[in-house]
């Protein structure tokens, strides 16, 4: 139930976290020797990626090397071997027999503003004027294609191959939705575009393909590649194309990029300004900032798999004019995003049993950054893909996260496998009630459903910090759950004396003082509300700040994913857990809320003064841990507090208008030091931080509570 592990918080600063790419600044190689062994390590691995085989290394890796090939060719004309795979498209390895009309072409990158800034400098340095109009389209992550036409009959298609040549890929074409065989008129035409997997068509292939006794493909990009060149598969996996670019088509000279797409679209053929990303047409550079902003937002959304934003001038007399070199155009530019997939260390499955009694296997990873987030655990779907995929503890795995979807393992690099490795076993009965599991579906459940998790639920929400119901202890929790009293938290507040009192070991009056408990736990501010639901990634203080900076639980529910991370130490990954928890939550939210549970934080910000307050009364009294310009102090409670818990002392903090923090550094403004306090006080003297004895702390608690607005100042001393 509440999964204590929090540590997957993408604010977890501590996470040793391997860099991501910097193209333009890679290190050049200082010896000949290790320049000419980075070529070595780059051609199977470009081999690999474009036969659509099983990875060799993930992409960020192989962009790194292949930055710092380029960066010591720079420096070291000499050293440029023939055939180097920074001077061909497509490394030079692939090829075929198909000669393409004109050369199909790769595309340079850039990875932020300042670059593309650069780049569209110098584009309109080339030209000698300022670019007419740019558009943006989505960089879709499959396979570059030519698809020809003659008289509106779909005739050949090939592959990109080394630019030059490529492979002749026709029999596959009619597995390819968006490629009509037939165009609506009879057209001679050559339409370029991506040949790639959907989402959805990936989950299927992969089944298809262990049903015939194959590996799943590691993630869509190799699966259309893969799809796409094999002649001979008895089974067969959709796959879709956007086009692009179009040639030779009759009266298409001097046409825009936007009316060039437009005009193949009319033909039937899909595009991409046809797709959900668009193709939106921009002036200036920073109208294509906020395009590539909104496509970044976007990712995730679309169905399919892009790696970035490609920038084209839209004017056919500016494409001309630029030209291109022998590997890309001038006049067009990826913009990448944070890679999707890196490679992580698997380092543990844990078995986890959902609020539905859903039973599920998750990875643990070693902290790596995947499309700009730091993911330290990724779901492994289910029990059957898991032991299909074969992927075991200790593993360098595949981990892939596309936008805000949870981040998942897609397989793993078998050559990496340590001798050691274990195949992973699945559970043979509940992991949380030990009963048994129901294996009829994919996913496996608990058969007793929710009944699994109610007595564990129950006791968190009943649980001192939580909840505070005394007299609510394990046992009664029991005796509740097994004659079907309650099931969730909420039917706690529906019990009576009477029912109680039926219990077993539970006597008239025990059964009448706990009904009163239960009722008085109803007026429990927000944030022990959500500590008591368990919300998955918060803890008591990540409660306490939802609940302070949202006030109210129609707020917090109504928060966006992009909301929920103005809170401090919320990250993307965090956000996007809470968000699902909360709709998961929904009914049980309902319920308390029908019985009358509070559902705001008293004194958070913004929430409007309670109705029976004097006239005049502020929202927030003047409050003893506020500095000087309003804000929260940042406040450390070390060691015990008199009469309190450790969270009811950071609770105190807050009430009291503070922010509790757990670490002593420079940026503290007060630390609160009891019995037991261990080296946090030290380094308050260390730091010169202010120090407060806590039992002056518990009375400016008592006179703050007693209504006498007490000053910081008049207990410090
Ligand atoms: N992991 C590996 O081992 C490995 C090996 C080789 C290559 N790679 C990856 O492949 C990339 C290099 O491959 P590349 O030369 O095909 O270049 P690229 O994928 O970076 O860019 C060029 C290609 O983008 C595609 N594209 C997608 N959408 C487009 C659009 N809207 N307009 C125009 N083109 C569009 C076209 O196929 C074009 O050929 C690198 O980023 C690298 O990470 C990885
Ligand atoms: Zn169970």
């Amino acid at each position: 139930m509440p999964t204590k592990r929090t540590a997957a918080g993408p604010d977890g600063t501590d996470h040793e976290v391997a860099p991501v790419v910097d193209a333009a600044k890679a290190a050049r190689f200082d010896t000949v020797e290790d320049y000419r062994e980075a070529i070595a390590r780059i051609r199977p691995a470009a081999e690999a990626y474009y036969a659509g085989d099983d990875l060799a290394m993930d992409d960020a890796t192989y962009d790194a090397l292949l930055a710092r090939i380029s960066a010591t060719e720079r420096a070291e004309p000499g050293w440029v071997e023939a055939g180097t795979p920074t001077a061909a498209v497509g490394a030079g390895i692939a090829g075929g027999d198909v000669e393409h009309s004109t050369p199909m072409l790769s595309l340079d990158n850039v990875f932020d503003a300042d670059e593309l800034r650069t780049w569209a400098a110098r584009l309109d340095r080339v030209l000698g004027h300022p670019v007419h109009g740019y558009t943006v389209e989505p960089k879709i992550d499959g396979m570059a294609v030519a698809a020809r036409y003659v008289d509106g009959r779909l005739r050949g298609l090939a592959t990109r191959g080394d630019g030059r040549a490529g492979e002749d890929v026709t029999t596959q074409a009619r597995l390819v939705a968006g490629l009509p065989a037939a165009l609506t008129g009879p057209a001679t035409v050559e339409v370029r575009g991506e040949v790639f997997m959907t989402d959805a068509d990936f989950a299927r292939a992969n089944e298809l393909r262990v049903a015939h006794g194959g590996r799943p493909f590691a993630n869509p990009r190799s699966a259309a590649a893969g799809t796409l060149r094999a002649q001979d598969r008895a089974y067969d996996a959709p796959l879709s194309f956007l086009a692009y670019a179009v040639h030779d088509l009759p009266g298409g000279e001097g046409l825009t990029h936007t009316a060039a797409m437009a005009a193949i679209a009319d033909l039937g053929v899909a595009t991409t300004a046809g797709s959900p990303a668009g193709m939106p047409q921009c002036a200036t550079i920073d109208d294509l900032l906020a395009a590539i902003a909104a496509l970044g937002a976007a990712r995730g959304t679309l169905g399919f798999d892009i790696d970035g934003a490609v920038v084209k001038a839209d004017d056919p007399a500016d494409r001309d004019r630029a030209g291109s070199s022998s590997r890309a155009p001038r006049w067009a530019i990826a913009h990448k995003f944070p890679a999707d997939t890196r490679t992580s260390r698997l380092a543990a499955i844990e078995v986890q049993v959902g609020r539905t009694g859903v039973i599920t296997p998750v990875a643990v990873l070693d902290p790596v950054q995947v499309g700009g987030v730091i993911v330290t655990s990724a779901t492994l779907h289910n029990f059957d893909d898991l032991v299909r995929r074969d992927v075991r503890v200790g593993d360098t795995v595949f981990v892939r996260r596309a936008g805000e979807v949870i981040p998942e393992i897609t397989g793993a690099k078998l050559d990496e496998r340590p001798a050691d490795a274990q195949p992973f076993t699945p559970p043979e009965d509940c992991p949380r009630c030990h009963g048994e599991i129901d294996r009829s579906q994919k996913r496996w459940r608990c058969v007793q459903g929710r009944a699994c998790g109610a007595g564990e639920s129950l006791a968190y929400f009943a649980a001192r910090d939580s909840m505070d119901i005394e007299g609510l202890g394990d046992k009664v929790i029991a005796g509740l759950v097994a004659a079907g009293l309650v099931t969730d938290p909420a039917d706690l507040y529906d019990l009576d004396a009477e029912a109680l009192a039926k219990l077993e070991r539970l006597g008239r009056t025990s059964a009448t003082k706990l009904v009163a408990n239960i009722e008085a736990s109803k007026t429990q501010p927000l944030s022990r509300v959500l500590t008591g639901l368990g919300v998955r990634m918060t803890g008591r203080s990540m409660s306490r700040r939802l609940a302070r900076h949202f006030g109210s639980m129609p707020a917090l529910t109504a928060a966006t994913v992009e909301q929920l991370q103005e809170v401090e130490a919320v990250g993307p990954e965090r956000a996007a857990t809470i968000a699902a928890e909360l709709i998961e939550l929904a009914p049980v939210i309902a319920k308390l809320t029908e019985r009358g549970v509070n559902m705001t934080e008293p004194g958070a910000p913004g929430l409007a003064a309670p109705a029976d307050a004097p006239p005049g009364t502020a929202a927030t009294p003047s409050l003893p841990l506020r500095g000087e310009d309003g804000k929260p102090l940042t406040v450390v409670v070390t060691g015990s507090v008199p009469g309190l818990t450790r969270n009811e002392g950071n609770e105190a903090v807050e009430h009291l208008g503070g922010r509790s923090s757990g670490s002593v550094s420079a940026r503290t403004d007060l630390v609160v030091v009891g019995a037991g306090a261990g080296s946090k006080a030290a380094k308050a003297e260390e730091l010169g931080v202010r120090v407060m004895p806590s039992e002056r702390f518990a009375d400016l608690l008592a006179a703050h509570n007693a209504g006498e607005s007490p000053t910081l100042a008049a207990y410090l001393d």
